[in-house]
């Protein structure tokens, strides 16, 4: 291939795409519900991309990425450019979205946590019978798009790499590196044919520990697709951390330009840089702090003497931040003076871009050490669950749920309202009361167990008790996608953190008061609170969870106080903060395992402390959750095929592999739940099982809810009767 031109001076790996209101949010909910047809869907998102890309053409960048867009998630994409659509999602009627969330015969595919962030990616399947076969309209289109704007882009792609490693078989999927790698080459030649100057391959994998089978797969992909006859310019992108061992096997081969990450990744290897052009991401995707300028220009300057070019950019796409900070006009002005969003982080970008890197040597970081961890201890396990047991008195395989039940349209309006000072809070809370009502009837009517009181207080479980607690802010548009169509505002989590006064005891007693089933009392644990929020950065990170597991524990001894005889503490985040690289690994798992201890060891041996995980690979850290020594852990299982069964058989304390996946609208019938239901049996003893959903109902309708409940209850009960008689 002839040489490519100089990559422009300033760009972003990627940028958000759910739209500053969450117009894709709003567009994709619509066509889902028969609302709107696919055509005004793609409209809705061919404008999303052009405001974006005039938007940062205004903000001055000069390289502006393309393909960054998605309507559901880019490995989806990914799989979908690569022919990899498995056989049975064929006849759908919009194979895409029966992949993303199912259809009525059919279950979706796997879900999971893109490394360690709250976005979730679709878990592709690649077998030795997939037929790959490029279709690169997607990236083609967005090219021609920007193009009619009068705009060049560079589009960016999952790489191959990353696309196998993160695919349903892992490393053993690598065996089909060969044919993914020519529809890579395939791919590269419609884009140079399309007069694309630079393309982008993003292989975050390459940030992880890698073995001499992914290590040569690296090597092997890279020389293939560099040595390409006809192709753009090649910018291999590593976020999210470290290259590590990646860089040298990286650089070697014939790829013209290098992504880092100089926030996460350190600056000890760009030596091996040398000849490349470097994106060099100096400002972070990853917080919503501005960067500072001394040392964004000391990492340029460092990479200026080894590298060929240096191109200022972000560390990784801006897809985990808000979009701008302009729009949030109620924080406090001093805390606002040191945000940057995805606009301000672009805004950055281009200076950083249009100085000069000189000036004085940024002073050495200096973040305090690590305080030492708090301890606390339960009575051991056997006494609390005989106490227990006495106390609740519950049949064998108790059914529960997770912990919120619908939240309405009416609820969310209503919030709305208090927010505009158009509803008084005191109408409010009866509408919550009643929505409380609601749920516990619905549950005593279904049958349940262990009875929850449905969260319909909360706008999220971490904004809500971020809302309650000292040290934190939270937007009122601040909306990151978590997946698909679902969004949160990630708060920011400034200072000290403190709990002035009970946050969830009103609502749990009000509950509990309805009731003469016993209800389970509900908080997010302190590893999710801080992994789901911007986090201060000058203190260590385990330092701001202990202050959030404090507030926790006094929340835990108010609700035993208010005589709540379950507590459940969630923590699905435990496993999506987990350190990228092995050697960080136990350090976290020991400070995390021990703060969620602090927060619910003051707990008396007679109430039961539940705690629940989703969206993640809940088996490769068994033994760390077996650590927060929970009398109950409930854990998603359906969506993920029931892999968290392999590895439970040492488990010794209550387990709910869970019977229902929340995610799809799909309601699973009784046939489908006895069968998962034997499944666990297999795998634990009865008397230890619990029956539950994967996750919260939040994102449900009663109507699908009810119709699923009544199937697990049902064959909950078949279940019972049949050990009973044996
Ligand atoms: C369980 N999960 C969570 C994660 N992260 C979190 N922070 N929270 C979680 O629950 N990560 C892992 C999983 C999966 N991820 C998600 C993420 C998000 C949702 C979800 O359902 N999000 C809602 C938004 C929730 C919220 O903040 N609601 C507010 C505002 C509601 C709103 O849209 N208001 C309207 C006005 C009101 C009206 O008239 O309707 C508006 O602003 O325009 C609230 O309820 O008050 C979503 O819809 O995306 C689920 C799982
Ligand atoms: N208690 C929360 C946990 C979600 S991970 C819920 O039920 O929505
Ligand atoms: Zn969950």
């Amino acid at each position: 291939m002839s040489t490519p031109p100089a990559f422009p001076a300033s760009t972003v790996l990627g940028y958000p795409r759910i739209g500053p209101r969450r117009e894709l949010k709003r567009a994709l909910e619509a066509y889902w519900d028969g609302r709107s047809t696919r055509e005004e869907l793609d409209r809705a998102g061919a404008e999303l991309r052009e405001r974006t890309w005039l938007r940062l053409a205004e903000l001055g960048l000069e390289a502006l990425p393309s393909n960054t867009f998605s309507l559901y998630d880019h490995v989806l994409d990914t799989a979908v450019m690569l022919g990899a659509v498995p056989k049975r999602y064929l006849d759908a009627e919009d194979p895409y979205f029966a992949m993303a969330r199912g259809t009525d015969g059919l279950a979706p595919l796997r879900m999971t946590k893109w490394f360690d962030t709250n976005y979730h990616y679709i878990v592709p399947e690649v077998g030795p019978d997939t037929a790959f076969a490029l279709d690169a309209a997607k990236p083609l289109g967005e090219v021609r798009q920007a193009r009619a704007l009068g705009l060049e882009t560079r589009p960016v792609v999952l790489g191959p790499v990353t696309f196998l490693l993160l695919s349903e078989r892992g490393a053993a999927a690598l065996d089909r590196l060969g044919d993914v790698l020519a529809c890579y080459e395939r791919l590269l030649a419609e884009l140079a044919a399309e007069g694309v100057a630079w393309a982008q391959l993003d292989e975050p994998a390459l940030v992880t520990d890698l073995g001499p089978a992914e290590l040569a797969a690296v090597r092997e992909a890279y020389e293939r697709l560099g040595g390409a006859a006809e192709r753009p310019g090649l910018l291999v992108a590593a976020p999210y951390g470290d290259l590590g061992e990646a860089l040298p096997v990286l650089a070697a081969t014939p790829v013209e330009a290098i992504g880092v990450d100089l926030v996460r990744g350190g600056l000890d290897g760009v030596a091996a840089l040398a000849g490349k052009t470097v994106v060099a991401g100096v400002v972070s995707g990853r917080d919503v702090w501005r960067t500072e300028p001394e040392r964004a220009a000391h990492a340029l300057r460092t990479v200026r003497a080894h590298a060929a070019h240096v191109v200022v950019g972000t560390s990784c796409s801006l897809l985990h931040v808000p979009y701008d900070v302009a729009a949030e006009p109620d924080l406090d002005p001093a805390l606002r003076a040191r945000l940057a969003f995805a606009e301000q982080k672009v805004a950055e970008v281009v200076e950083l871009a249009r100085s000069s890197w000189d000036g004085p040597e940024p002073a050495a970081a200096s973040v305090p050490l690590a305080a030492p961890v708090p301890a606390g201890e339960r009575a051991p396990y056997a006494v609390r669950a005989a106490a227990q047991a006495e106390r609740l008195g519950l049949p064998p395989l108790p059914v529960t749920t997770i912990g919120s039940f619908p939240q309405t349209g009416e609820l969310r309006a209503a919030r709305a309202a208090v927010a505009a000072g158009t509803l008084p809070e005191r109408e409010y809370d009866r509408l919550v009361e009643a929505e409380i009502e609601r749920a516990v009837r619905a549950q005593e009517r279904l049958g349940l167990d262990v009875l929850v009181h449905g969260e319909p207080e909360r706008n999220d479980m971490v904004q809500y008790f971020a809302e309650h607690l000292d040290g934190f802010a939270v937007t009122r548009d601040g909306w990151v996608q978590s997946y698909g169509s679902r969004c949160t505002r990630p708060p920011i989590l400034h200072g000290d953190v403190s709990r002035p006064g009970p946050i969830t005891v009103r609502w749990a007693r009000h509950a509990q008061s309805l009731t003469d089933r016993p209800v389970k009392g509900m908080l997010t644990g302190p590893v999710t609170i801080v992994a789901w929020s911007f986090v201060r950065d000058d203190l260590p990170l385990r330092d701001v969870v202990f202050q959030v597991a404090e507030a926790i524990r006094e929340e835990v001894s108010d609700l035993e106080a208010a005589g709540v005889p379950v507590i459940q503490v969630d923590e699905p985040a435990l496993r999506e903060l987990l350190p990228l690289r092995r050697a960080a690994q136990a350090d976290y798992l020991e400070w995390s395992v021990a703060a969620y201890r602090r927060a619910t060891s003051g707990a008396d041996t007679a109430t039961q402390i539940h705690t629940h995980l989703c969206y993640s690979d809940a088996d490769q850290i068994l033994a760390a959750i077996d650590g927060l020594d929970a009398d109950v852990t409930t854990v998603e299982s359906a969506r993920s095929g029931g892999r968290i069964l392999g590895a439970v058989g040492g488990f010794g304390r209550g387990l709910g592999p869970g019977v229902y996946d929340i995610h799809s609208p799909r309601v699973p019938g009784g046939e489908e739940v006895e069968r998962l239901l034997r499944e666990a049996l297999k795998a634990l003893p009865a008397g230890r099982l619990w029956v539950n959903p994967d996750c919260g109902l939040k994102t449900r309708t009663y109507e699908q809810v009810e119709a699923a409940l009544t199937n697990v209850v049902a064959a909950t009960r078949r279940l019972r009767e049949e050990l009973a008689l044996s």
